[in-house]
């Protein structure tokens, strides 16, 4: 099926680039400062505690390679989150080198929210932080080497809780940014492709179809029949019912056209009474059956338009991919086949071939 690059794929590029800014920074930092603070604490007389040190920064190290390797953003966040978690427990357990542990640990809720969202992060934190009450306040535990002074336990307790509520807002709010920004460029997306009298994709919305190009270079294995159709004598129609009746004739024309294709041709407003028509996988002969079937049947209808019964026909050029591997050519092709089905009399299809 053919498709207008949508805002989809935009949002997914934008967290794709985020995610990927966001795990190069934390791991580069990550590794820098574990690697120094581990040598330092190796060579100060603390060899366990500095080799524990280096062995997490050799895990962000792979943690990273891992992800630039598969692009598995979800394997990612959960062995970083985990990775964190566990240096976190370490550093409250162990007081880290010269007591300075508890003071890295007020990274641990930023890092877990900008990484899981305030959900996740909420439930990896609040469990996280539940261990870490067990190891302040239960006492003669095997693992805790170091022990605190009940001042520290409640301060830090306190303050730890200050930071996670911070990191929580600040993410939620990132986020709710982050979906108005979302909306926003949908609208103003929907406002640059879509023609806003009809609804349909306007000239900037088609030529952004993404597949043209890939018709246009893979003739002849795959063909795309196009079609500009021009409805006849719609200046009479301006002229005798107003412009406001043209309007409403314009919106009923789209609407015919738009039900009588199948679901994978595109098909777009390109500029006054002029539709365009892209059939992708599909001959130029079968396109012209299939504009003739819309044609003849629109042709025999009478509508019945903001009280005015109306006639309507449309005169039709078709082209396809099987001649041109330009844009410009194919379109120029079609419109120079719609000249001739108005020197014909209108109310007809012409072909590259019909001709
Ligand atoms: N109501 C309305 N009229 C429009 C719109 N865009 C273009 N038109 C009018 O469409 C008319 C097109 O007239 P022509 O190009 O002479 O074409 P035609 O009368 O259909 O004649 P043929 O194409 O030769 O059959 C012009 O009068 C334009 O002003 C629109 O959005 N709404």
């Amino acid at each position: 099926m053919i498709k207008i690059a949508d805002k989809r794929q935009d949002v997914a590029f934008e967290r794709a680039r985020r995610n990927d800014l966001l795990s190069s920074a934390l791991c580069w930092f990550g590794v820098l400062f574990l690697t120094i603070f581990g040598l330092k604490s190796y060579f100060s007389g603390l060899p366990d505690y500095g080799i524990g040190l280096m062995v997490f920064g050799l895990c962000t190290a792979l943690i990273w390679l891992q992800f630039k390797l598969t692009q598995n953003w979800r394997v990612f966040q959960s062995m970083i989150c985990l990775g964190f978690s566990v240096l976190y427990l370490f550093l409250l357990s162990s007081g880290g080198q010269a007591n300075t542990g508890l003071l890295w640990c007020y990274t641990y809720p930023l890092i877990v929210f900008s990484l899981l969202g305030t959900r996740l992060g909420t439930l990896l934190v609040g469990v996280v932080l539940f261990l870490s009450a067990i190891i302040l306040f239960v006492p003669n535990l095997d693992f805790v080497t170091h022990s605190y002074s009940p001042d520290i336990k409640y301060r830090f307790t306190g303050s730890i809780l200050f930071v996670t509520a911070l990191g929580y807002l600040m993410e939620l709010s990132r986020m709710e940014a982050q979906r108005k920004s979302d909306q926003a460029n949908d609208v103003l997306k929907m406002m640059a492709h879509r023609d806003e009298l009809t609804g349909l994709y306007n000239r900037r919305g088609i030529k952004e179809c993404n597949e043209i190009e890939v018709y246009l270079n893979s003739k002849p294995t795959n063909e795309m029949a196009l079609a500009v159709c021009d409805v006849d004598f719609f200046k009479k129609i301006n002229d005798q019912y107003g412009h406001d009746v043209g309007d409403e004739v314009l919106k009923v024309v789209a609407e015919r056209l738009k039900n009588s294709i199948r679901e994978t041709d595109l098909i777009g407003r390109w500029g006054g009474e002029e539709f365009i028509i892209l059939f992708p996988s599909t001959s130029l002969e079968e396109g012209y059956q299939l504009i003739e079937r819309v044609r003849q049947s629109m042709a025999e209808t009478h509508f019945d338009i903001a009280g005015q019964r109306i006639r309507l026909s449309f005169s039709t050029g078709i082209s396809s991919t099987r001649y041109y591997d330009n844009w410009n050519d194919l379109i120029k092709s079609a419109d120079k086949q719609l000249y001739k089905a108005k020197s014909a009399g209108r109310n007809c299809t012409k072909t590259t071939e019909h001709s």
